[in-house]
């Protein structure tokens, strides 16, 4: 497996894998990996020739006061985890290459509508800075598809719409979350779990779950939403959003069928998220 911080070097690489048909998966990642990312480079691996996986804790997407020093980096077990799972190529910029006139003065690409509301809304700013820097590493690597996490529900929905509108050839891949045990989705920003703040976790998706379930059988959805997060604050989170959207973002309506809860919470000072798709009963009922 290559490992390159130059984008001279990835793009004579990458030209050279092109020349000869091979096709090109790209994996974008922040690094400190776990499962969930594996499993995108294992989705990768199978529809790619070459799989291309990108370390970059991107500084444009984090707000004032969030966690862009205290991110982990864990390049050389990130290293070794990339080359074991079948990935060819990792390429890990330095800011200064990426953003050589520093992030506040740089080009922003910003996606409208999918990136109000929700992460967006809490985070301002961010789904720019995402967006962003995802366009740069598809005009690097030019890949044929891309994979990313559906943990990250509303990122994708922003990638999805920033590739259709921008007329990008890439295939995006959504791919299914990965869970713990007890159903706490793998994310790097567990680690700042203490060991109770840990078994209180997973209460986020089982709460979830509880709500899915509660919505499936028709419960009205505001008084059930507010049972979600009085259910999550009794659990020992507060909660950022608790959200039902039909399954492309938009507010749900009546003739709304698949549906997805979504969730940010506190634990602490850390910030989960995490969501559950449904199919709400209005549309599955006959006319
Ligand atoms: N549990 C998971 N299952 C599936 N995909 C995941 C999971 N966690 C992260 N991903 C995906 O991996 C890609 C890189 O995400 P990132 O490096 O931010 O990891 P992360 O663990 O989500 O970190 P963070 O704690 O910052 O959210 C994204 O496409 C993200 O959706
Ligand atoms: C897509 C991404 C790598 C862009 O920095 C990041 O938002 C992430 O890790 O999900
Ligand atoms: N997985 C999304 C990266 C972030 O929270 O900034």
């Amino acid at each position: 497996m290559q490992c390159l911080q130059q984008i001279r070097a990835l793009r004579d690489t990458l030209d050279a894998h092109r020349r000869a048909g091979r096709s090109i998966g790209l994996v974008p990642t922040m690094g400190n990996l776990h499962d969930g990312h594996l499993a995108l480079v294992a989705e990768a691996r199978r529809r790619a020739d070459i799989v291309v996986a990108s370390i970059f804790v991107n500084p444009t997407q984090f707000g004032p006061g969030e966690d862009l020093d205290a991110y982990p980096r864990t390049f050389e077990a990130d290293r070794r985890q990339l080359a074991e799972a079948g990935c060819d190529l990792v390429f890990a910029p330095d800011e200064a290459t990426l953003y050589p006139r520093g992030g506040a003065a740089q080009t922003r690409v910003s996606v409208p509508d999918v990136s109000q509301g929700l992460c967006g809304g809490s985070r301002p700013g961010h789904f720019d800075g995402v967006a962003t820097v995802v366009t740069m590493l598809f005009h690097l690597v030019q890949p044929d598809l891309a994979c990313f996490g559906e943990k990250d529900y509303q990122q994708l929905a922003v990638i999805r719409r920033l590739v259709d509108d921008l007329h990008l050839p890439i295939e995006i891949i959504g791919v299914p979350i990965v869970r713990d045990a007890d159903g706490l989705a793998l994310s790097s920003r567990n680690g700042y779990l203490n060991a109770d703040q840990r078994r209180t976790a997973a209460r986020l998706q089982q709460t979830l779950g509880e709500l899915r379930d509660a919505l499936e059988n028709g419960a009205a959805i505001a008084p059930t939403l507010d049972q979600g997060r009085q259910r999550l604050r009794a659990a020992g989170f507060e909660p950022d959003y608790l959200e039902l959207r039909a399954a492309d973002l938009s507010e749900p309506d009546a003739s709304t069928g698949d549906a997805v809860l979504l969730a940010a919470a506190w634990l602490g000072s850390t910030r989960l998220i995490d969501n559950l798709t449904l199919r709400l009963p209005s549309a599955a009922s006959p006319p």
